[in-house]
């Protein structure tokens, strides 16, 4: 099968872990910032984490060096740009970028000009390719959250014009949905979708608390559904759709290989299934791959893979009229 021309929906990828390697290093020449080495293999070898991460802490680790030339307008804008034609040029049809505000002020930006530079890259890119998508702010479980509300303020006014939604990303505990509540409620009244990062590490009740607690409309990975009855009972009675990342989820250790991984369990039992990439340069993937990879492991058909296509046309955070034109483009 020619995995790169099938139209391709990505709605997990993260912008910070997705960034090229040769982009590190132009940027950091431009704005003068130190990094660890100027040869390209060792900047992409910095970054890929290895299949051999411990865990999602360790995985986590790989986004310093991305976020170091990610504290300017131009860089922020460039590697959105750049992000989008990535996936443009593989097929991806509709894109749903996320990026962690906060992590981006360390040279004073303020959120507003953080969140319209993601935008601006963006659209720059849907000018001249066959590609569409939007911005989802992740915010870090694990920063103060004095700011959280100035994030979701700030994106407010992209709301429907470039932002669609609200994520919470980072290292899971277990029952951190509990502290989020009041900052969920306030994204919700301002008009954002909400999509959660749960069930990657932590446990399965998390992900029926992002659920019930938080009102989240799709769950990033949710893995841990698997050994959770209350929680794989609630997704599907609720039709919230997992954003599986099947290359994260293995170095992450959330899965110890792909053969194991529940995504074809849960798409035989009923559960909505979407494949993603997370972070393109951390995972050294694409959409292509990731695709690739699922249908050839878990013997999947064309029809098989469509279906999984049109679940993400429904769950995504698009317009109808986009939804409209991304269902022609299924088989
Ligand atoms: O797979 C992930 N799980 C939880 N957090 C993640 C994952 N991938 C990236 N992140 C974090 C690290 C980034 O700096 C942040 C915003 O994109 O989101
Ligand atoms: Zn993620």
């Amino acid at each position: 099968m020619n995995y790169q021309a099938l139209p391709k929906i990505d709605l997990h990828c993260h912008l910070d872990g997705s960034v090229r390697p040769q982009t590190i290093i132009d940027l950091a020449n431009q704005q003068n910032v130190t990094i660890p080495s100027q040869d390209i293999n060792e900047i992409s070898s910095l970054m890929i984490a290895p299949e051999t991460c411990q865990n999602l802490e360790e995985y986590l680790m790989r986004f310093e060096l991305p976020l170091s030339v990610m504290q300017t307008e131009e860089g922020i804008e460039r590697i959105s740009f750049e992000l989008f034609e990535d996936a443009a040029k593989e097929n991806v049809k509709y894109f749903e970028v996320r990026f962690g505000p906060q992590l981006h002020q360390l040279q004073g930006l303020s959120f507003d000009q953080i969140i319209s530079s993601a935008v601006k890259g963006m659209q720059r890119a849907e000018a001249i390719y066959d590609i569409k998508g939007n911005y989802i702010l992740s915010i870090l479980r694990t920063m103060d959250k004095g700011n959280i509300n100035d994030v979701i303020d700030a994106g407010a006014a992209y709301l429907n014009k470039g932002v669609v939604a609200f994520d919470l990303a980072g290292a899971e505990l277990p029952g951190f949905c509990h502290e989020f509540i009041p900052y969920v409620n306030y994204a919700i009244e301002k008009g954002y979708r909400i999509t959660i990062h749960a069930g990657e590490q932590g446990v399965g009740q998390n992900v029926f608390d992002a659920v019930s607690l938080l009102g989240a409309e799709r769950v990033g990975h949710g893995i841990h559904i698997k050994g959770h009855q209350g929680a794989y009972d609630l997704v599907k009675e609720k039709s919230v759709a997992l954003e599986t990342c099947p290359s994260s989820n293995i170095q992450t250790k959330a899965v110890d290989v792909l053969s194991n991984h529940p995504i074809k369990a849960f798409y035989q039992g009923g559960v909505l299934i979407t494949i993603n990439t997370d972070n393109r340069t951390v995972s050294n993937t694409t959409m292509t791959d990731e695709v690739r990879k699922v249908m050839e492991e878990f013997n999947l058909s064309r029809e098989d893979y469509f279906a999984i296509y049109r679940v993400s046309v429904e769950q995504s955070f698009a317009s109808d009229e986009v939804k409209q034109e991304l269902l022609k483009l299924a088989e």
